[in-house]
């Protein structure tokens, strides 16, 4: 493990923001609570991370959020996550604070959502190994399957039709997939709003992917962002891998509960 801010251990700063009077832990869940995989309804967040978080969300002063880019109703699948847990689908589009949302699509919008899966569909037709996945407000073309000639053949072809035929929908590129929504909330979006609902004096977050950048964005000194894996970030704590991960949320979750036992 290892501080991108080398003025602070990462241990040091964790035991700082345990003491914070309402924290927020929230956390992307694609390859930061759940390894990596080749199909997306397989995903499963690590069993030691899962056990840390339902720890946390035990605590006083303590909520859990699920930050993700996945559709709501493919987040709630795949991280079994009890009520307790708040839940934000579709990059910041979808939220779980009480009882679901339905998104809401102007008529303009389900146009150039039509537009956008008949994209997708259209260029990924003749490849096997790439996947459209359907989502509330776009589409998502999935290349992890895909030899790298067939990645760049079919995300250029995509990307040629939607600035001609599409523009003005938000592209967000992550790992292995590209995607295109008619809205363009983000991760930092999500932050706000759940700072804001649930209190929070400070917020953990953890990502691994360029999308959870905006979200390390939008937090500030007293929080607390964790990177999984390489690449550039705005996080000021890094780690190897989502079972590093689960090692920070469960000593996070024992400096919480023995706050609460003080
Ligand atoms: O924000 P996240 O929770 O990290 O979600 C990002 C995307 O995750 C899923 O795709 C990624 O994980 C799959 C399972 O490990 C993997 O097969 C795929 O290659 C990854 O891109 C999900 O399917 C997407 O909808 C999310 O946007």
């Amino acid at each position: 493990m290892t501080s991108v801010d080398p003025s602070i251990a990462l241990s040091d700063a964790l035991g700082v923001i345990a003491t914070t009077p309402t924290l927020l832990v929230a956390l992307d869940f694609d390859g930061t609570l759940a390894p990596e995989v080749d199909q997306p309804g397989a995903a499963r967040a690590l069993p030691d991370a899962q056990a840390a978080l339902l720890r946390l969300v035990d605590q006083p002063g303590t909520s859990v959020a699920l930050v993700s880019g996945r559709a709501l109703a493919s987040l709630q699948e795949v991280s079994e996550a009890p009520a307790s847990f708040l839940l934000v689908g579709s990059h910041g589009v979808e939220y779980r604070v009480g009882g679901s949302t339905e998104v809401s699509l102007s008529d303009d919008e389900l146009a150039l959502r039509r537009t956008v899966e008949t994209i997708l569909h259209e260029a990924s037709a003749p490849y096997d190994s790439v996947i459209v996945e359907e989502k509330p407000a776009g589409f998502a073309l999935h290349t992890r399957l895909a030899d790298e000639a067939t990645t760049t053949a079919v995300q250029a072809e995509v990307r040629r039709r939607i600035a001609v035929e599409a523009p003005g929908v938000t592209e967000r590129l992550g790992k292995n997939v590209l995607e295109y929504s008619v809205k363009s909330a983000s991760k930092g979006d999500a932050l706000d709003r759940l700072r804001e609902l649930t209190g929070a004096t400070a917020v953990f977050f953890a990502g691994d992917d360029v999308t959870d950048e905006d979200g390390f964005r939008a937090l500030g000194d007293s929080d607390f962002g964790l990177k999984c894996g390489r690449g550039e970030t705005a996080a000021r704590f890094r780690v190897d891998a989502p079972a590093d991960v689960a090692h920070v949320l469960e000593d996070l979750a024992e400096l919480r509960a023995h706050l609460g036992r003080a």
